[in-house]
C-alpha cells in the first residue's frame, strides 16, 4: 500500500528539513516551523493538561456569555455533525475549550486527545491544530490527519475559524472536528457560515451616536450575514466586519484609522437619499443607513431577511396542558421533574412555566449540572465568600441559588449532580437557606426548583449514585416529554418550523418527497436536531428555491425512518407490557418512598420477585 502522501511529506520535514513543493500549505509548513522552534516533539504524545478548577473558574464569567452568544450557530452545527460523525468546538481567545458539542462516538475518542471543555489547544502546548494555528495565523484554517504536529493528534481532521469582534479582536474560535478517515468536504464551509452568523448578530448591539452602515454589491444579500457593515464614528471608521472590510479592500487595521472620505466618493446622505453609493475607486454599492428605511426598491423586493435563529416553541395540546398543570404545581411550590430524551425541549418547557407562573417577574436561573465541570459545581450552586480558594474572583459570588430568589432555579441533567452535593442541595432545600463556600452566615433564600433529566433518576437511585431522599424531594411529580418519534402531529411540527424559521418569509417550498422524509425520519436528536437540520437546509439555499432530497443532511436523508424501525407487532407488545410493568414498579416504589417490602405487597409480588425485576 503506499504511504500517506501528507505522513510522507511530514516524515520528510522532520528529517530533512524540507518538503516537496506544493504538498502541504504554506500555512501548516509555517505552523511546523514555528513547532520545532519551539521544540516540540512531533513524536511526543503527551496531551495538553486542562487547567485546575480555579484556573478555569477564573474565565467562568466572560466564557458563559461567549458560549450564550454563540449557541443557536453551535447547535445548527451540531445538527450536521451528527451526520458526519464529528462534533463541534468552541474556545475562548486564547484556544481554551469552553464547550463541545456532537457524535457522542466521536466524542469519545476526541476526549482520549483531550478535546474537551478546560483544556488549552493553542498551538504552543498543542502543536499544528486547526484551533491553535487558526489563532496564530489569523484566518480559517483546515488541519487534517498527518498535518497535525503531534503524532497523537493525526485521528483527527479539524476546520477552525476566528470568531472576530466588531472592533477587529479575536473573541474565540469555531472548529468541526471528525475523524480523519472521513474528511467531511462541507466542514469548512458550515463551520465560516456558523462563524458568519456569529459576527453579524454582534452587530445588534447600539452603537449609540454612531452610524452603522450594511451595504453589498448585490441588493439581495443585504440583510443576511453576508452583507459587509461599517460603523463611523465622526467620519472614522469604529467597527466593521469581514465582509464590510472586503468590501472597501481594507483589513481589520483600518478600524480606528479609515476615515469615511478615505473610502468612498459620496457622501453618507447619498446612501440615505438613493440607496447606494460610490467607492473611492467608483464603483457602486448598494445599501442602507441603519434606522434609514430609505432602501433601493429592487433590494425591498428580493432583500433575504436572515432567518430567525431560535425558533418560536410550538406545543400540541398535552404538552400545552402539562405546561399549563406545572405551573400550578409551582405556584403551589410544588417541585416538578421533566423527563425526556436529549433535546425533547425540557428546558424550553421549564421556561414556558416560569413565564406562565407568578413568579414571571422575576429570574429563571438554568444550571447544566454535567456542563460544570465536577470541582466548581458547589462554588457556582452555593456561592462563596471572597478568597474561599486561589483563583476565586476577588468579590466572592452569589452564586446560582441565590442568583434565582424570588424566582426559580432550573437545574437540568440533575443525575449528574455529583453524590457528595447532593445532601447539600437537598439541605439547602430543606431549610430554605445556602451556606457560601469559606464559611460565613447562612442566608435564606426563596426559589421554587424545576430538574429535569434524560436518564432514569430511579435507576441511579437503584445504583447508588443519587439520593433517594433528594429523589422524594425533587421528583414529587414528573412529567414526561415524548420523544419526536413518538408523537403523531409531526407533520403539523415540520410545516410548523418550516415557516417559523424562516422559510415563509425566503420563499422556500419543499418537494414532497423530502417533506415526509423530515417527517418520517427518526429524529434521535428530537426538536433540537430537527430545528438544527431546518436552519441549516435554508442558510444553504437561495430565496425562492424549491428544496429536494439532495438539501437533507446525509444522516437524514439516508437514515432510518421510523416506518423502517417499527416493532412487529410481537416486539410491540413485549415492549409495551415491559414498560407498564416498569411504570407500575416505579409508581409502586415511589409511593413507598423506596420501601420494597411494602411496595412489593402492594404491588401483590413477593420481595424477592420486585428485587429481581428492578435488577434486569
Ligand atoms: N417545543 C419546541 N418548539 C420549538 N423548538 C423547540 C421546542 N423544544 C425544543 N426546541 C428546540 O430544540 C432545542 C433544544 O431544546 P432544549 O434545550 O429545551 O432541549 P432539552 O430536552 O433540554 O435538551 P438536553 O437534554 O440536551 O439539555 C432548542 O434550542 C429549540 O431550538
Amino acid at each position: 500500500m503506499s504511504p500517506d502522501p501528507i505522513q510522507h511529506a511530514c516524515q520528510h520535514f522532520f528529517s530533512q528539513k524540507a518538503v516537496p513543493g506544493g504538498l502541504i500549505p504554506q500555512s501548516i509548513l509555517r505552523s511546523w516551523t514555528r513547532c520545532q522552534a519551539l521544540g516540540l516533539e512531533g513524536r511526543a504524545n503527551s496531551l495538553p493538561e486542562p487547567l485546575t478548577a480555579y484556573e478555569f473558574a477564573l474565565t467562568a464569567d466572560e466564557a458563559e456569555a461567549f458560549k450564550r452568544l454563540c449557541r443557536p450557530e453551535v447547535e445548527a452545527l451540531y445538527a450536521d455533525a451528527q451526520a458526519t460523525d464529528s462534533i463541534v468546538i468552541l474556545t475562548n481567545a486564547s484556544g481554551l475549550v469552553l464547550d463541545t458539542v456532537g457524535s457522542l462516538d466521536f466524542a469519545e475518542r476526541a476526549a482520549r486527545v483531550a478535546l474537551r471543555p478546560g483544556v488549552p489547544w493553542s498551538e504552543q502546548v498543542a502543536g499544528t491544530n486547526a484551533v491553535g494555528t487558526s489563532l496564530a495565523e489569523g484566518c480559517p484554517i483546515e488541519v487534517r490527519g498527518a498535518e497535525h504536529y503531534l503524532e497523537c493528534n493525526r485521528i483527527l481532521s479539524c476546520s477552525a475559524i476566528p470568531i472576530i469582534g466588531p472592533q477587529g479582536n479575536v473573541l474565540g474560535v469555531l472548529d468541526l472536528s471528525g475523524p480523519a478517515e472521513t474528511h467531511h468536504a462541507h466542514a469548512f464551509g458550515l463551520v465560516k457560515m456558523a462563524a458568519e452568523q456569529i459576527e453579524h448578530r454582534l452587530f445588534e448591539q447600539d452603537f449609540e451616536g454612531a452610524d452603522v452602515v450594511r451595504l453589498h454589491v448585490d441588493p439581495a444579500m443585504l440583510g443576511t450575514s453576508r452583507e459587509g457593515i461599517l460603523v463611523f464614528e465622526d467620519g472614522r471608521l469604529k467597527a466593521a466586519n469581514r465582509h464590510g472590510l472586503a468590501l472597501i479592500g481594507r483589513r481589520f487595521d483600518a478600524i480606528g484609522e479609515a476615515s469615511w472620505t478615505d473610502l468612498f466618493r459620496d457622501r453618507l446622505a447619498a446612501l440615505v437619499d438613493s440607496g447606494s453609493l460610490k467607492r473611492e475607486n467608483g464603483t457602486k454599492l448598494v445599501g442602507r443607513l441603519d434606522g434609514f428605511r430609505k432602501v433601493p426598491a429592487s433590494a425591498k423586493r428580493i432583500a433575504r431577511p436572515v432567518p430567525p435563529t431560535v425558533p418560536r416553541p410550538i406545543f400540541d395540546l398535552e404538552t400545552a396542558q402539562a405546561i399549563a398543570r406545572a405551573v400550578r404545581l409551582l405556584d403551589a411550590a410544588v417541585p416538578v421533574l421533566i423527563r425526556g430524551e436529549t433535546g425533547t425541549g425540557k428546558e424550553i418547557f421549564a421556561r414556558a412555566v416560569h413565564a406562565r407562573s407568578a413568579r414571571s417577574d422575576k429570574p429563571l436561573i438554568a444550571v447544566n449540572c454535567a456542563a460544570l465541570p465536577e470541582t466548581l459545581i458547589e462554588a457556582e450552586l452555593f456561592g462563596y465568600q471572597a478568597g474561599a480558594f486561589t483563583g476565586a474572583r476577588p468579590g466572592g459570588s452569589k452564586g446560582y441559588l441565590r442568583e434565582a430568589d424570588g424566582g426559580v432555579l432550573f437545574l437540568d441533567e440533575i443525575g449528574d449532580m455529583p453524590l457528595a452535593l447532593q445532601m447539600k442541595l437537598l439541605r439547602a432545600l430543606q431549610e430554605r437557606e445556602v451556606v457560601p463556600l469559606g464559611g460565613g452566615r447562612a442566608i435564606p433564600v426563596d426559589f421554587m426548583l424545576v430538574c429535569a433529566t434524560n436518564r432514569n433518576l430511579w435507576d441511579l437511585v437503584q445504583a447508588g449514585t443519587f439520593r433517594s431522599d433528594l429523589y422524594f424531594r425533587i421528583a414529587q411529580y414528573t412529567f414526561e416529554l415524548s420523544p419526536l418519534r413518538h408523537r403523531s402531529d409531526r407533520a403539523k411540527l415540520v410545516d410548523e418550523l418550516w415557516d417559523s424559521l424562516g422559510a415563509r418569509t425566503q420563499r422556500n417550498a419543499l418537494t414532497q418527497e423530502c417533506r415526509a422524509q423530515l417527517v418520517n425520519y427518526e429524529w434521535p436528536g428530537n426538536f433540537r436536531q430537527l430545528v438544527g437540520c431546518i436552519r441549516a437546509m435554508l442558510a444553504l439555499c437561495e430565496p425562492g428555491e424549491t428544496l429536494t432530497m439532495d438539501a437533507l443532511p446525509a444522516d437524514v436523508r439516508f437514515g432510518v425512518t421510523i416506518a423502517e424501525r417499527a416493532l412487529s407487532p410481537r416486539e410491540e407488545a413485549l415492549s409495551t407490557l415491559e414498560s407498564i410493568t416498569a411504570t407500575a414498579m416505579e409508581d409502586a416504589l415511589r409511593a413507598a418512598k423506596g420501601n420494597v417490602s411494602l411496595a412489593a405487597r402492594q404491588l401483590g409480588v413477593s420481595r424477592s420477585t420486585l428485587y429481581r425485576r428492578m435488577q434486569s
